[in-house]
């Protein structure tokens, strides 16, 4: 396991508006969304991730966890705040470089017609990249899938397989960044644990950094090492994972007395 005391002393201790932490991968400052109402639906989130870590965000429904999450590959440009990414803005990079660097899995497994083989060569395809049929099977055993599904059409998948065929597909752009909506809460207690392994598989391997929104409290502590807490737009308290019981803001408090 990656030694992130460092790190976790460091996020804890020092406020992101003070300055950029070690090895950060991504920082986050001053992000702040209006609805078309002019309500805040994030409001001056501050916080810098480290390279390597998983970061799980949690929070009540409607707090605005999904919007953070978007932000970070541009699937909205902030109007106001910026993202860094290894320190340069986001906004300023190519944004179909950004998503390679930064991908994304949601909710719902979403494939393209055609063969699981189709699905994974997609992104590389884009760049001209015919990936082989090595590195088709190496991507499918990364997202713990046997051979057996290269050949496979993507509608007879169940949604745990897709699911894992998706993230084989991102991985295929070679992340360095990956953002997870909640990828697990439509799949079973197995399926679970099959991405759970790979997520954790990823970052203990590849140093991949991992933003994952969970409701899963229990979830996040089995695999998160840092955890912020976001509340009406707002990211009141980040903790370490095995710490949560030690949240301090009044809101944190009870949403996590009633999730677990
Ligand atoms: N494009 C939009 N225009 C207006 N309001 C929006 C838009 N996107 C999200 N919202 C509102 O912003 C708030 C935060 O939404 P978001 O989906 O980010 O929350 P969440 O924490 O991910 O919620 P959940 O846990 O239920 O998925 C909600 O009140 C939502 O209705």
């Amino acid at each position: 396991m990656a030694d992130f005391e460092g790190a976790k002393e460091h996020l804890l201790s020092v406020k992101p508006e003070n300055g950029r932490a070690i090895d950060s991968k991504i920082e986050v400052r001053d992000l702040t969304k209006l609805s078309n109402k002019d309500q805040r639906i994030l409001n001056k989130v501050n916080v810098d991730i480290p390279k390597g870590m998983i970061f799980g965000v949690i929070g009540p429904s409607g707090s605005g966890k999904s919007t953070f999450l978007r932000a970070l590959n541009r699937l909205w440009e902030p109007p106001s705040g910026s993202v860094f990414l290894d320190g340069a803005d986001i906004c300023e990079l190519d944004v179909l470089e950004l998503r390679r660097k930064v991908g994304m899995l949601f909710q719902l497994p979403a494939l393209f017609e055609g063969t699981v083989a189709d699905n994974i060569r997609y992104g590389p395809s884009l760049k001209g990249k015919k990936l082989s049929e090595e590195e088709v099977h190496k991507l499918l055993a990364l997202a713990d899938l046997d051979s057996s599904f290269f050949h496979k059409s993507g509608a007879e998948l169940s949604v745990g397989q897709a699911q894992r065929v998706s993230l084989g597909r991102t991985l295929a752009n070679e992340p360095e960044v990956l953002l997870l909506d909640e990828p697990t809460s439509a799949l079973d207690p197995i399926s679970t644990q099959n991405i759970e392994d790979v997520l954790v598989k990823l970052k203990e391997e590849r140093g991949m950094t991992i933003i994952m929104v969970s409701h899963s409290i229990k979830q996040i502590q089995r695999i998160a090492d840092m955890v912020g807490l976001l509340v009406e737009g707002e990211i009141v308290e980040i903790l370490d994972a095995n710490s949560l019981s030690e949240a301090k803001h009044p809101m944190a408090q009870k949403f996590l007395r009633l999730s677990s």
